[in-house]
């Protein structure tokens, strides 16, 4: 394959090549690359369309192109960066370059620079985690007001979310079915720093407003929380039309209604993208030290105040962490939150590491014995 640089050239992107830079403005509304994209995207302008990607399988993807959308399948390129990294494996979200050779065939060639990603939990062998979704601005987590919210849920999600490096937003659902739905919202807000917490009812259309005007054109999104929290119930509403199988109407699969796969990117009406994926719904945490520091900033700041540096807010004296708790003005439920969370974290830090070492080990073993094999083989000749 010839490199996409070589045949680019400002002469060929007057030329009328349906893919120049200049037709990759007309993409649904809604999607809109970064510039840090855009221009990764400029050496492939002469010979690649630019596309996004709406759903990922096992051999290729399907991409949103400004004609239409295409399957590919991966690039080699694409294959080896995959092969070490799984976080090079293109995404839901992604944006990427596309070509159409003149047998038929199409390629996804490059996964171009993501501004966020949603990293799902668990390392592989390669120590790198696997993106669920690529390029999101706001990361909706979707919890209920009944039964009661788990606070320490949306924690766990918040810190998700602050790890993705899109904004959260917490969105508390079933209002309806709760006497003091601004009550509990409030109570949620308390545990909850920097991040705007509503209570919506989707079925009578409470605080709906209040979400929308959060949503603007350019925004992709994606929700989060547990399964029967609303999160297809919102997407519906959002949509205004049932791009997504709702929980009871779901269980009626074996009856064929819904049992056509749905569509992962959707793009709203009135602009703005919902990715909704298998692999989003199954996230969890990937503990990150920064992303808890982001949720906790209650303890943060006590435990600045600390009288030792490394005090580990367990018994040590002068721990303004400890003295909050018996002041009443921290919970000791957020506090062993908190010390749980940063232990997963530990973990998951150890296990990332134990994996790299291995993988430098094997790395080691096997140029040693290519070495070997290099002087016993001169040794025969000799
Ligand atoms: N009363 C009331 N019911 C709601 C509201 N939002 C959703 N529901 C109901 O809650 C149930 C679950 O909603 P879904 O939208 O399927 O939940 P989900 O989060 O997509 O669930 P999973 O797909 O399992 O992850 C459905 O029966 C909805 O009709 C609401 O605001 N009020
Ligand atoms: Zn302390």
């Amino acid at each position: 394959m010839s490199h996409p640089r070589e045949n680019n050239s400002h002469a060929q992107s007057h030329d009328g090549n349906p893919h120049n830079g200049a037709q990759i403005i007309p993409f649904p509304t809604g999607h809109v690359p970064a510039t840090e994209a855009a221009e990764a995207f400029r050496p492939y302008a002469g010979s690649h369309a630019l596309g996004r990607v709406s759903r990922v399988e096992r051999g290729g993807a399907e991409v949103l192109t400004a004609d239409g959308e295409l399957l590919a399948t991966y690039g080699g390129d694409v294959l080896a960066a995959a092969a070490t990294d799984r976080s090079r494996f293109p995404a839901a979200g992604d944006w990427a370059a596309v070509r159409r050779w003149p047998d038929g065939r199409i390629t996804l060639d490059a996964v171009l620079p993501r501004r966020t990603a949603l990293v799902r939990d668990g390392v592989d062998r390669t120590s790198h985690g696997q993106v669920v979704a690529a390029n999101i601005d706001l990361v909706v987590i979707v919890e209920h007001l009944d039964p009661e919210p788990d606070v320490g849920r949306i924690e766990r999600l918040l810190v998700l979310a602050w790890g993705s490096g899109a904004t959260p937003l917490v969105v508390l659902t079933k209002a309806d079915l709760v006497p003091d739905a601004e009550g509990m919202r409030a109570e949620v807000a308390r545990n909850v720093f920097g991040v705007d917490v509503l209570a919506v009812s989707v079925t009578e259309g409470d605080g709906m407003d209040e979400l929308s005007r959060r949503l603007t054109p350019e925004m992709t999104m994606t929700l989060v929380g547990p399964s029967g929290a609303g999160k297809s119930t919102l997407v519906n509403t959002l949509a205004g039309a049932e791009v997504m199988p709702i929980g009871d109407v779901r269980e009626r699969d074996g009856k064929g209604r819904h049992t056509t796969t749905h569509r992962e990117l959707i793009t709203l009406p009135g602009g703005g993208v919902v990715i909704d994926t298998p692999g989003v719904r199954a996230v969890g945490l990937v503990a990150d030290d920064e992303a808890i520091a982001e949720v906790f900033q209650d303890i943060e700041e006590l435990a600045a105040e600390c009288r030792f540096r490394d005090c580990s807010h367990m018994s040590e004296p002068g721990c303004a962490v400890l003295e909050a708790i018996d002041d009443g003005e921290l919970g000791e439920d957020r506090l062993l939150r908190w010390r749980k969370l940063g232990r997963e974290a530990a973990y998951q830090a150890r296990r990332a590491d134990a994996r790299l070492r291995q993988q430098e080990r094997n790395l080691w073993k096997q140029r040693e014995k290519a070495l070997r094999q290099h002087y016993q083989h001169k040794g025969r000749r000799r």
